[in-house]
């Protein structure tokens, strides 16, 4: 069974991705790098790539990691807050730990392709 089964499948990713920009864009350090964005795209896009990211059947054809978040300049302090915030998303689902744990094993390595700016840079 596949992290993806566990947890419920699309509707769970849907619901999962939903709120987790809804805790991001409250969060003042930020929001600002989601000013101009097209939400609806961006949650269509993050649906399918944590889809299969946790072994869904979706397809993710977006931009690679390091192309989507190039021009963002993050620093690695906000990509621990984003990951934070997803943390928190799929614990307020009833996501069991061990399973939150996987999934954040799953995405920390991605860390250096979003945010390989010094952790000095300005957000
Ligand atoms: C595990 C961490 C992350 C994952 C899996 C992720 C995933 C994605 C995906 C799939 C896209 C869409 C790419 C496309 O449209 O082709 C995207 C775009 C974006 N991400 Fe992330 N992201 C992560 C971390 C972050 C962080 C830390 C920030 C900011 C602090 C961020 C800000 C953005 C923004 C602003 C866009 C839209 C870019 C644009 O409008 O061109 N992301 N991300």
């Amino acid at each position: 069974m596949t992290i993806y089964d566990t947890i419920g499948g699309a509707p769970a990713v849907a619901a999962a991705v939903d709120d987790f920009y809804v805790r991001v864009t409250s969060d003042p350090e930020l929001a600002g790098y989601f000013e101009g964005t097209d939400m609806r795209k961006l949650k269509s896009h993050q649906r399918t790539f944590i889809a299969a990211a946790i072994g869904g059947p979706e397809k993710y054809v977006g931009k690679s990691m390091a192309q989507a978040h190039a021009r963002l300049n993050i620093v690695p302090s906000h990509f621990d807050l984003v990951v934070g915030h997803l943390v928190d998303t799929l614990a307020s689902l009833g996501v069991p730990e061990h399973v939150i744990g996987q999934i954040g094993a799953t995405l920390a390595p991605l860390k250096d392709e979003i945010a390989p700016g010094p952790s000095t840079q300005a957000g």
